[in-house]
Parts: structure tokens; sequence; C-alpha cells
């Protein structure tokens, strides 16, 4: 048997099973896909691997059947957010529609279509990262089975590479609420050196969080989403109200005014034609008319001041809904530029990479302008962790992302890539010349003068950097660039190596 606590782990992936089984069926709003049965995947095959020949036929054929049942939920996960992605269309135009309306009705917020499909792509981008997650866990399940027949070196390798991908993922999370302080503990602990069986429950965990956050961020929109749907029927049902008192109004005062004339026209006919006795009697039953009139006059008058008080009464309403509407709108801007942030360096994280080199190849593909990707890897990092702590390295990794971030141009872009490497562009860059931009990051890394518990510490990088060239892809370029770190940091670290 493996040396972690096998039930426990099966406890624990069969309640996550059961908590992604809800998720599920909370994203299944149609009744109209079915879910295929898959066939028994990879997954099963390293669970066999796992569990044969050391369990006894009972148990071994239980396991089997929990395996199987696991490949299936993965793969129903999968068709899930497939389906997601259908359905985020179908409600990404009913919430077009609904910015629509909000537009129409005169108190949206600018731009409120952006922060409307924003709610729906964010929950996109979770489902992605729990599937994510699942290969990471397939990935520990592996690694805690090759344990046994690897080297300890090649474990460590495989072990550093997956903790350091899980600690970006949590980076790349940037939830609120009470599920922060549960993935800080876990960044921590991923930070240290960690037996690779226990990798597996750490990823559980992770898993767990993720579904707890999304759930968290999904109510809070929900929640808004209602308020801002009850704020509207209310001022609606108010606006239709008022309309009609407005338009009665209008009817009774036109009543009244001609009313009011016709008996002044009469005064005046009678004025003319009456003699005094009977004029005087006349223009006391003209006054009584009017004073009449004049009394119902002061009651549309209370009326039009109640309609006046109710109209304040919305327009309070609506702008408390505008305020509302534009501090959630700027929560999910906020959130948003997060997602393209790493949260550690504050630099931009390998999303907000991705998207930029997407603009740059683009535009290197039509200007044919010289555009260099370098990556940067701190040397002997691990030492730094393992000598003065994590806090330590932590500060480190942030001191040295603001550095290269002044170290470069304004029109140049630096990301941490992942771990302790960075990546830099530097577009229309002087061909011949290349090398002093990059020595000049390298030489300001190393004069960063640290102190760790008071030792005086010098970090240098090594940079492998090239150019694009023609029939490049951006993963050809990148991939020579890691060619060239690589060379650079057999040759003795501290070094650029340009090809
Ligand atoms: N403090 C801290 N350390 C990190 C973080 N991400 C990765 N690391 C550490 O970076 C170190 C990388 O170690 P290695 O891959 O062995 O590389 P190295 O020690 O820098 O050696 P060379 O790259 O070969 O020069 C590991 O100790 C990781 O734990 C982080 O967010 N914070």
């Amino acid at each position: 048997m493996n040396n972690f606590d096998d039930n426990k782990m099966l406890k624990e992936l069969a309640s996550v099973i059961n908590q992604l089984e809800t998720v599920q069926s909370d994203l299944q709003q149609s009744d109209s896909f079915s879910v295929p049965v898959p066939a028994v995947g990879r997954l099963t095959s390293q669970w066999h691997k796992m569990f044969t020949g050391e369990a006894s036929a009972a148990q071994a054929a239980q396991q089997g059947q929990l395996a199987s049942t696991l490949a299936q939920q993965l793969d129903r996960l999968r068709t899930s957010h497939d389906r997601l992605q259908h359905i985020q269309s179908i409600s990404d135009k009913k919430l077009q529609q609904a910015s629509i309306q909000l537009q129409q009705s005169g108190f949206s917020p600018a731009q409120s279509d952006e922060w409307l499909t924003s709610i729906s792509k964010k929950e996109g981008s979770h489902q992605g990262q729990l599937l994510q997650l699942l290969d990471y866990y397939q990935i520990a399940l592996a690694n805690s089975i090759a344990s046994r027949s690897k080297s300890e070196s090649e474990q460590q390798g495989n072990q550093h590479k997956l903790c350091s991908r899980m600690l970006q993922l949590i980076d790349e999370l940037h939830f609120s609420g009470p599920v922060t302080i549960e993935l800080a503990k876990l960044r921590h602990q991923l930070q240290q050196d960690i037996a690779p069986a226990l990798l597996p429950s750490i990823c559980i965990k992770l898993i767990d969080l993720t579904i707890e956050g999304y759930r968290f961020e999904r109510k809070n929109s929900t929640k808004f989403l209602s308020n801002l749907n009850s704020h509207l029927e209310k001022v609606h049902r108010n606006f239709a109200i008022t309309c009609s008192e407005g338009q009665s109004l209008f009817d009774a005062r036109t009543h009244h005014g001609h009313h009011i004339s016709g008996e002044l026209r009469a005064i005046g006919e009678h004025l003319c034609n009456q003699t005094n006795e009977q004029l005087k009697a006349d223009i006391e039953l003209r006054m009584h008319s009017i004073n009449h009139i004049l009394v119902q006059n002061d009651r549309l008058q209370e009326r039009e001041q109640t309609l006046l008080q109710r109209m304040n009464d919305m327009d309070q309403q609506i702008q408390t809904l505008k305020e509302e509407a534009d501090n959630f709108k700027q929560q999910l801007n906020t959130q948003n530029d997060k997602l393209f942030i790493d949260s550690l360096t504050q630099i931009h994280n390998r999303a907000g990479m991705d998207q930029r080199l997407d603009i740059e190849y683009r535009q290197w593909l039509r200007y044919e302008k010289p555009l260099c990707v370098a990556l940067l890897d701190i040397d002997y990092f691990k030492e730094v962790n393992d000598k003065y702590g994590h806090l330590a390295g932590d500060k480190a990794l942030r001191l040295i992302a603001r550095t290269l971030e002044k170290s470069i141009r304004g029109s140049d872009f630096v990301a941490r890539f992942g771990g302790e490497e960075f990546i830099v562009l530097l577009n229309n860059i002087d061909q011949e010349n290349i090398e002093v931009p990059l020595q000049k990051l390298r030489e300001s890394i190393k004069r960063i003068p640290f102190k760790f518990k008071e030792d005086p510490v010098t970090i240098t990088i090594s940079l492998g950097a090239t150019l694009f060239r023609a029939g490049d892809s951006i993963h050809s370029a990148i991939e020579r660039a890691d060619q060239a770190l690589y060379r650079a940091k057999h040759a003795g670290r501290d070094q650029i190596v340009i090809d």
C-alpha cells in the first residue's frame, strides 16, 4: 500500500465528486442535454496501478469501481464545461438584452453591457481552473505512484514543477470571502518541501476551495442582480403610476381651465346685458361657482404636490440604483484587472502575458518590427528559500519584479512567467544592440542590495533571449528562448544567451 491514508483520500475524493456533481447540476440549465457515459480513461489505469496486487480481491473490485466512477465524473465535468460554454453564449445574449433594456430605461450605468457579460466570463474561467486542477490531480497521483521507482532528483524536479503550477493557479484565483485564508494556508504549504504522497490531497483541498470560492462569487453576483431587478421593478411601477397620475392631473387642469374661462365669459356677457339688481344676483351666483372651482383647484394642487413628492422619491431611488450599479461595475473592473495581475508581485501574470504577447505577435506579423522575447530565471533561488525562509523569498520576488519593471522602456512588457521565472518582451528593438537592454536587466538585479537576517546577499539571474523569425509561432519563439535560458544556466548562471 502507499504510505498515505488511502481510506481518508477516497473519502475526500468522494466528497469532492459530490460537490462537482452539484456544481454540474447548477450548470445543467437544460434537460435536453444527455450526458454520455465515457470510456474509462487514463486515470483508471493509474488508479489500478496504485492498488493492484496490494489489496484484497474485494477491495480491488471496490477501488476499480470507484476509479471508473471518478473517470466518468471527470468526463461528465468536461462535457458540462463544453455545455456551459454553449449556455454561456445564450446567457450572454440574454445579458446583452438586459443591458439594452437598462440603457433604454435611461439610468443604466455606462458600459453596463460590459460588466454584465463579464459576470458570465468570470464564471467560465473558474470552470477552466477546475478542469486544470483535475489535471494536476491526475499528475499528482501519477507522481505519487512513480515516486517509488524514480530517482530522488527526478522526483523533486516533477514535484517542484507541479507545486509551482499550483501556486500560480492560486495566485490567479482572486476570490474574496472566507476561502482566501484557507488559500493562503495552502499557498504556504505548497512552498514547503512536500512528500509526493501528500500532493493529491492538497489538490483535492484546492478543488474544494475553488468550488467554494466560485459559489461565493456566484452568490454575490446573483444577490446583486436580484436586488437590481427588484429596484428596477419598483421604479417601473412608480413610473407607471406617476405617468397616469400626471395625465389625469393634466386632463383635470384643462377641464378646470375651460370651466373658469367659461364662467368669466358668462360674467362679461351679463355685465353688458343685465340691470343692477339682476347683475348683482348673477355675479353672486357666478362668484359662488368660481369659488367652487377654486376649491377644486386647491385639491388638484395637493395632488400635484404628492405627485412631485413621488417623483422626488423616484429620483432618489434611481440615484441609489445608479450608485449600486457603479460600485458593482467598479468591483468587477477591479476583479477583471486582477485576473491579469500576479497577486504576489503585482506585475502581470501569465494570463496578462498571453494577452499582450498575442497583440505584439500580430503587430510583428504586420509591421515586421524586431520583437525580442526573453526568459529570466533567478539563480539558486531554492537556496534563498531554504536558508532564509519563504517569506524572504517572496520579498525578493517582489523586489526583483519591481526592479525589472523599472529597468525596461514604457512600451516594453514584463510578466511573472511562473515560480521564480519572468518573461520580458522588447518591441521595436535595435537588432544590432539587442544585448544592451538585456545586460541592463541582468545588472539591475545583481545590484539590488538584498539583506536577509543581516546577511548581505547577491541574487543573480540567467537570461535566454531570441528575436522572432520568419515562420515563427509564439510557441516556437518561446521554446527557443527557453532553450537559450537552459544554456545560460549550464554555462554557469548569471549569463545571457541569445539565440
Ligand atoms: N518564496 C517563493 N518561492 C517560490 C515561489 N515560486 C517558486 N518558488 C521557489 O523557487 C525555487 C525554484 O527552485 P529550483 O527550480 O530548484 O531552481 P533554483 O534553486 O532557482 O536553481 P536554478 O534555477 O537551477 O539556478 C523553489 O524553491 C520554489 O519553491 C514563490 O512564489 N515564492
